[in-house]
């Protein structure tokens, strides 16, 4: 009997400032084993070519801009993003219920409905940023209070840490998308990342999607790195 291959679990963040570079590193990458994320540096550099780029080099494309203003504008960005064909895309969890609904209703909306996920509390964030910024919770409460929001909202899931996997999953179920960048292995740098998690860890614990950078793209051969990784998540 033949196996379909298993979905990519690992989404590869192209943070290039232009399109030639992000290009270059894509053609060191195999779409069977990862995803792209196109994030702000270079959605601001290239815009939707970059997102054709990659598409057309077979890679499923996660449109990582964080909408977060008000609920008119939030829908009118979320409306443009699914019309690029791209497989997620994503809003700040913080923009309220409204932005969230309204971001929800203008991808239900549309003719390509792409995963839509909001981002909880930044991975770079520790409790004593948080703090900074007015939070009083710890992250792991106030990553659960915004994705019960995203819930109620009716995104498909939520941006967090992989730390905070086992409590989200025990509140809103199996069906409820984790997406979880803060991805390090014991060898990694943890670069500005606060709340970190190795790729095993973080499947086994539950996760959708990990979201990996420099661990790949910072590696002299991304393709084994990606493949070094790929293969540690083999029965977790
Ligand atoms: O909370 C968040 C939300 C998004 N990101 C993005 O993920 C990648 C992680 O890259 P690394 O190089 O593996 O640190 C990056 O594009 C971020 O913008 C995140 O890290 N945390």
């Amino acid at each position: 009997m033949i196996h379909p291959a298993p979905t990519p679990r690992i989404v590869v963040a192209v943070d290039r400032p232009d399109l030639g570079q992000a290009v270059a590193l894509a053609d060191r990458l195999d779409p069977t084993l990862c995803r792209l994320k196109v994030g702000m540096e270079l959605f601001t550099a290239a815009g939707p070519a970059a997102v054709e780029a990659l598409q057309k080099r077979g890679f499923e494309v996660f449109l990582d801009l964080k909408f977060h203003d008000i609920p008119n504008t939030v829908a009118g960005a979320c409306r443009s993003a699914a019309a690029l064909g791209v497989w997620m895309i994503n809003v700040h969890a913080g923009g309220g219920p409204r932005m969230l609904a309204a971001a929800a209703e203008a991808v239900g909306a549309a003719s390509h409905r792409p995963l839509l996920v909001g981002v909880t509390v930044l991975t770079s964030l520790d409790q004593a940023e948080l703090a900074a910024v007015g939070v009083a919770a710890s992250p792991a409460e106030q990553v659960l209070r915004l994705a019960r929001c995203c819930a109620d909202a009716g995104l498909d899931g939520v941006v967090c840490s992989p730390l905070e996997i086992a409590p989200l999953r025990a509140a809103l179920g199996s069906d409820f998308k984790l997406v979880t960048p803060g991805i390090r292995g014991p060898g990694d740098a943890v670069d500005d990342q606060r709340r970190t998690l190795a790729p095993a860890a973080a499947l086994a614990a539950g996760a959708d999607y990990l979201v990996i950078g420099r661990p790949i793209t910072g590696a002299a051969d991304p393709l084994a790195a990606l493949q070094a990784i790929t293969a540690s998540l083999d029965g977790a």
